[in-house]
């Protein structure tokens, strides 16, 4: 996917000037060309958020742009049939082969405060007496259409422009909780609309890898969600665990053209007996549809309302991300008589949580060394709290984000955090300085000239780097390097700063208790523990060793399909451009980053000192152990604490086997939250014993191995 070129000379489109004059103050055609310019401005920023999915504004800035543009064309009666505001979404993407909906996939209309929730109520009486709502988790994800013909599988769409979407079918076949055949007694034609999203650990692991990768991480799970839901090779997808709620019935009839004939859209669906959208909820979840457990029926505006707080309440405990309460007429009748505009739901609404968002003033701004030399600007902040956690450092990403928002010390900037996203800042409020922050020419660690490559700085002074050196000996002890408690950022950082590391993480392996009680803060004991931990790592499972020495491109999935193709360190070592690219996944790019790096005469080097100081890592035919040899096991829904990698790697590791689908040969179907539903059922037409993650973990720890805690 390229990004298409934005308008030329727009003022709303890279740092948008939101200084809007009042309306009163223009003439028609000052209105007509600044409607105009905000029409090319509003479609360049769809395309960006909704196809590349890589917006380049922050919501708010958008929502600003929409919002004025929605002003002038009411107040001069400007709107033109091809507006944005009278759209939804972005143009699907012609590469995935588009579709036309059954009915036309709106968008809802929103709010955030509870007046907001009370006009919409006042307008849904103007049409219905005494409604009565149904609230649900608005989920931060992507909508789809699923169609089912005589219980069966057909395709699968994303919204697009609401008219047309992008033809997904193969990659939403691949999620587990979609069902490839539904239960019960299903009519014969069936469209569902649900949201696709991604669960909080694996939307944190995916951004730990594309950082690992050298790409910038996603700001939120919903675009996260779409980048891997739109891949053009489903096997991508189907690696990523995906998983979706169902909360609609578009569309459904005895046939497609009897539904047709009766334009069941948001009516009484005929001959299913669906008269409300509780009845709805209720039948989703018979045909075997995974819906969502905060489903609630209130009896009026004020008990959703209420409904939505408590909501908020628990939004962190959830294993997904949310952005509010959808409020909906619960009566389907009355539903077809409020009908739609040309971009939203008349009986639908959306109350809105308040952004993760917060406004403080830059005191610095400092540049990180990271351990592949990668330069990462960092605003320090007046500490202020966003949504219960202090924030008081926050990322500005790259150059272009920097120049975009124009941003320098002194600014009065938003913070703004969404779920598990290391906080970043969205925008300059008020700027109290001239230009914009420039990196500097030289490291700011050890001096050696900057070199850009992009958007992207980094430090030309490699092995000679203290910085990159606190960051590679961290990141070798970290969870996705080797594990050894005690040596964090700071540990590492102390160790180079006081000379006891000088050339590489090999020269941890050379301390000893006398030099690290010489350090501040250091105990005879916490010196025994250190070393007992190093000394247990000597003998790796290959993946990890592979993670940890940092090859550029390798985080811990792909180390371990490198560890299974060559099983050996001396075979990765040996291999070639194309042996790398007959493993899964390995593409040109990658394959050739890997071979640079075991051509470097200086990591060649690292890697004998680690093998002289006894750090050889346990060929992957032994690695771990074989206590499930034999074993065929099969995952599906999500596992606390858990991304699926981790647990198909768990087996592995132990010499089991974890396949993808379930079959005669399956052994144990381990159900975790949200199942799919295919493979339950195939399970038990096999005799598939099916264990719940309790008993799984349960079998592993009877079977001697040991997880540890999460
Ligand atoms: N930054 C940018 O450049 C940019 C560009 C375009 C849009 N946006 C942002 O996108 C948002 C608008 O997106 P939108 O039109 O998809 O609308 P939306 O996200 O505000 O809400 C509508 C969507 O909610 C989803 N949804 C989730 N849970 C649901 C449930 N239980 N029932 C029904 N629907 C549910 C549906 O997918 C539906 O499409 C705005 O917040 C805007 O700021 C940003
Ligand atoms: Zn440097």
């Amino acid at each position: 996917m390229s990004a298409p070129d934005p308008p030329p000379d727009n003022p709303y489109v890279e740092n948008p000037d939101l200084d809007f004059e009042p309306i009163e103050a223009l003439d028609e055609a000052q209105a007509a060309a600044q409607a105009e310019a905000l029409r090319d401005a509003i479609r360049y920023h769809d395309r960006r958020y909704y196809v590349e999915a890589d917006p380049v504004i922050a919501d708010r800035a958008y929502d600003r742009l929409f919002e004025r543009l929605q002003a002038l064309e009411s107040a001069f009666d400007l709107q033109t049939p091809d507006s944005p505001t009278r759209r939804v979404g972005g143009e699907p993407l012609d590469e995935l082969g588009t579709v036309e909906h059954v009915v036309p996939m709106l968008s809802i209309d929103s709010g955030g405060e509870p007046a907001a929730v009370r006009e919409f109520d006042t307008r849904v009486r103007r049409t219905v007496t005494d409604p009565e709502y149904v609230c649900e988790p608005k989920f931060d994800g992507l909508s789809i259409e699923v169609i089912y013909e005589d219980g069966v599988y057909q395709r699968a769409a994303t919204r697009g422009d609401g008219q047309t979407g992008e033809d997904v079918t193969e990659n939403v076949a691949t999620i587990d909780s979609v069902p490839l055949r539904l239960r019960g007694d299903p009519p014969a034609f069936l469209a569902v609309r649900g949201e696709i999203y991604i669960p909080r650990p694996d939307f944190q692991a995916y951004n730990r890898e594309r950082v690992e990768r050298g790409e910038d991480p996603f700001a939120n799970p919903r675009n996260a969600a779409a980048g891997t839901l739109r891949q053009l090779d489903p096997s991508v997808t189907a690696e990523r665990p995906l998983s979706w709620f169902a909360y609609d019935v578009l569309a459904a009839g005895p046939t497609a053209e009897a539904f047709e004939a009766a334009d069941a859209s948001t009516g009484p669906v005929p001959e299913t007996g669906l008269e409300t959208h509780a009845d709805e909820h209720a039948a989703l979840e018979d045909w075997g549809f995974p819906v969502n457990d905060r489903f609630e029926v209130q009896t009026d505006i004020e008990g959703a309302i209420a409904y939505r707080d408590r909501l908020l309440a628990a939004r962190e405990e959830l294993p997904y991300e949310i952005d509010g309460a959808v409020i909906k007429v619960n009566d389907r009748a009355a539903c077809a008589r409020l009908g739609t505009t040309a971009r939203h739901y008349r009986w639908a609404f959306a109350y809105k949580f308040p952004a993760r968002a917060e406004e403080t003033t830059i005191t610095d701004i400092v540049v990180q060394v990271g351990r592949t030399g990668r330069l990462t600007p960092v605003a320090l902040l007046e500490p202020v709290d966003v949504g219960g956690v202090t924030v008081s450092r926050a990322t500005l990403h790259n150059q272009s984000e920097i120049e975009a928002m124009g941003v320098a010390v002194g600014d009065e900037v938003r913070i703004e955090r969404a779920g598990d996203v290391i906080p970043y800042v969205s925008e300059v409020i008020e700027s109290h300085s001239e230009g914009h922050f420039t990196f500097p020419e030289t490291c700011p660690a050890c001096g050696s000239p900057v070199e850009r490559d992009g958007p992207r700085h980094f430090c030309t002074g490699g092995l000679t780097c203290p910085a990159q050196l606190v960051a590679g000996v961290a990141y070798f002890g970290s969870e996705d390097g080797l594990d050894i408690e005690g040596l964090g950022e700071e540990t590492a950082r102390e160790f180079v700063e006081r000379g006891l590391i000088e050339q590489d993480v090999a020269d941890l392996y050379d301390l000893t208790v006398e030099d690290l009680v010489a350090l501040d803060g250091w105990g005879e004991r916490s010196a025994t523990n250190l070393l007992a931990e190093l000394d247990a790592s000597k003998h790796p499972p290959l993946p990890d060793f592979l993670a940890a020495i940092g090859i550029p491109t390798v985080g811990p999935t792909l180390a371990r399909d490198l560890a299974r193709h060559f099983e050996t360190l001396d075979a990765v070592m040996e291999a070639t451009r194309s042996d790398y690219q007959a493993v899964e996944g390995v593409g040109e790019t990658v394959a050739e980053r890997i071979s640079e790096f075991f051509e470097n005469e200086g990591n060649r080097r690292v890697i004998e000192r680690l093998r002289e100081r006894g750090v050889d890592p346990e060929p992957m035919t032994e690695a771990g152990g074989d206590e499930l040899a034999g074993f065929t096991v099969v995952f599906t829904g999500s596992v606390e604490g858990w991304t699926r990698d981790e647990l198909q790697a768990l087996v592995e590791d132990h010499g089991g086997s974890a396949t993808s689908s379930v079959s005669g040969n399956t052994d144990y179907l381990v159900t975790g939250s949200n199942p799919g539903q295919s493979k339950t059922q195939d399970a038990a037409a096999n005799d598939v014993e099916i264990l719940d993650p309790e008993a799984f973990f349960d079998l592993l720890s009877s079977r001697g191995i040991d997880v540890g805690d999460r």
